[in-house]
């Protein structure tokens, strides 16, 4: 791990302009999909991250052939993509799934539709992300799974994994059919077999079972993206997702720009006063970033969109609120509730304890670490108003926790972070990117460690840390 990173605190509101790169979310569904495609395909604009570089690398290992070509996006090449040939003779091979849900939850089901062993791992936190569902749910539709080490024939329920490590035994083909799972763990359990449901010999009928299913806008996503290229998926029942057995159509898509992303960013005109524009913000999106159009006003913030351009205007001060199924933008709205200076409480977000980290323990163990006050409850946090100070954030291997440290420091004087590195998850140059944002008709100064301080607090941001 490299040396803590001095959060730049803003001496004035911050005045910006800011695109991130391509979305994570779609990026990934596109790949698997080319991987599954009638013919080559092409992502324009897509994230290059850790992220990306493993789902690639996972492809490959399958038999997907995976080149760059020069694109016109800001952050990277355009990828072209040859589908897994069939069959994909893969042999022994492995796939590291790093941190990555997507990854671990999305590839399994491409493995099982290859002939070989193919072996499963990745981080050591991500040995403990749930993933049981998906083994099971595979397992009982005819594929077999094994954790390393098990005797050969061992495939049995007592023996099957419920994590990270395991074995997918690919057959190169996968009969489907019903298949009832408990999604309550996550969203990405029923995007996982859903992406790969219609090359399945009888489609698949899944069907969730147990306590509501979190982030459903995810999987308004993938059932978008399948039908955009012609997989027939009707998701008509609550609760029940029919996918019929088909082809997946090649394409050339253009990704979004990742608006979860785009979230600290915009977040850093409320933390300071200021203004944050991000234009190319897309007109209809299944990203669930688009919700930051509702949310950000909820905590005080002037929000247009406009020809395209989203602009976030902050007041004075951060105003607490309680908000319901924030999903992954769960870190960078309770950031802001710590800086707001009114009660906040998150609901509907229990399966953050399943994120990159225990989210909801994070939060309130940062959140107090900078002298805040913040609470778990069953399903989220509550987080009152509290006059914050310098403290070193811990980012757990957490890029959205190391963001949410990035947006105290601009409020607070003396943060520091302790891996920013971790944004390579999803944003490798998310360290320049911030300093650009601040650069640009602001005067953040980043202070080296011992040089006297200088900086004063946010002009016009007046909240609990003045
Ligand atoms: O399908 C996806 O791309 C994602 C689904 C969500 O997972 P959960 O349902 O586990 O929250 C989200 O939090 C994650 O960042 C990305
Ligand atoms: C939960 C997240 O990631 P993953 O795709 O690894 O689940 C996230 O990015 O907030």
């Amino acid at each position: 791990m490299s040396a803590a990173w001095p959060a730049p605190f803003a001496t004035r509101p911050v005045d910006a302009t800011v695109t991130v790169p391509g979305s994570k979310s779609l990026t990934n569904r596109y790949l698997i999909l080319a991987a599954l495609a009638d013919g080559p395909s092409r992502l324009r604009a897509p994230l290059h991250s850790r992220d990306s570089a493993l789902m690639v690398a996972a492809l490959r290992a399958l038999g997907a052939r995976i080149t760059e070509a020069e694109g016109d996006g800001d952050y990277g090449p355009d990828l072209l993509v040859q589908p897994i040939p069939t069959p994909s003779e893969v042999g022994r091979t492995a796939v590291d799934c790093g941190l990555a849900g997507t990854v671990m939850r999305f590839v399994p089901p491409l493995a099982a539709l290859c002939r070989g062993e193919i072996a499963f791992d990745g981080d050591p936190h991500a040995r403990v992300r749930p993933m049981g569902p998906v083994i099971d749910a595979l397992a009982s539709l005819g594929v077999g799974l094994s954790s390393p080490g098990a005797p050969a024939g061992a495939r049995g329920r007592a023996e099957r994994p419920a994590s990270l490590p395991f074995t997918v035994h690919g057959t190169g083909s996968v009969r489907g059919g019903h298949v009832v799972l408990d999604a309550s763990g996550s969203s990405q359990f029923v995007s996982a077999l859903l992406l790969a449901g219609a090359r399945f010999e009888e489609g698949l009928h899944l069907e969730h079972s147990g306590p509501p299913v979190p982030s459903l806008d995810h999987i308004a996503m993938t059932v978008t993206v399948l039908r955009g290229l012609g997989v027939e998926v009707d998701d008509s029942r609550p609760g029940h997702w029919i996918v019929s057995p088909g082809t997946v159509r090649a394409f050339d898509v253009r990704i979004e720009q990742d608006l979860s992303n785009a979230g600290p960013f915009l977040a850093a005109a409320l933390a300071t006063g200021g203004t944050v524009r991000v234009p190319n913000w897309p007109d209809g999106t299944t990203q669930v970033g688009d919700a930051w159009r509702e949310i950000l006003p909820r905590l005080g913030a002037e929000v247009t969109l406009e020809d395209g351009t989203l602009t976030v205007r902050g007041g004075a001060r951060i105003t607490g609120a309680e908000l319901a199924d924030t999903s992954e933008l769960a870190p960078t709205v309770a950031a802001l509730c710590a800086l707001a200076d009114s009660p906040s409480r998150l609901t509907g977000i229990a399966h953050l304890r399943g994120h990159e980290t225990d989210r909801l323990a994070a939060l309130v163990a940062e959140i107090r670490r900078l002298g805040g006050d913040a609470e778990e409850t069953e399903d989220g946090l509550v987080i009152r108003p509290a006059a914050l100070r310098g403290a070193l954030v811990r980012s757990y291997a957490d890029h959205r926790m190391a963001t949410a440290g990035a947006i105290w420091g601009l409020a607070v004087e003396g943060v520091e972070v302790d891996d920013i590195a971790t944004t390579s998850k999803t944003m490798p140059e998310f360290p320049q990117m911030w300093a650009r944002m601040l650069a640009q008709g602001s005067s953040a100064v980043e202070r080296d460690a011992g040089q006297p301080s200088d900086v004063q607090h946010a002009v016009g941001h007046e909240g609990a840390n003045a």
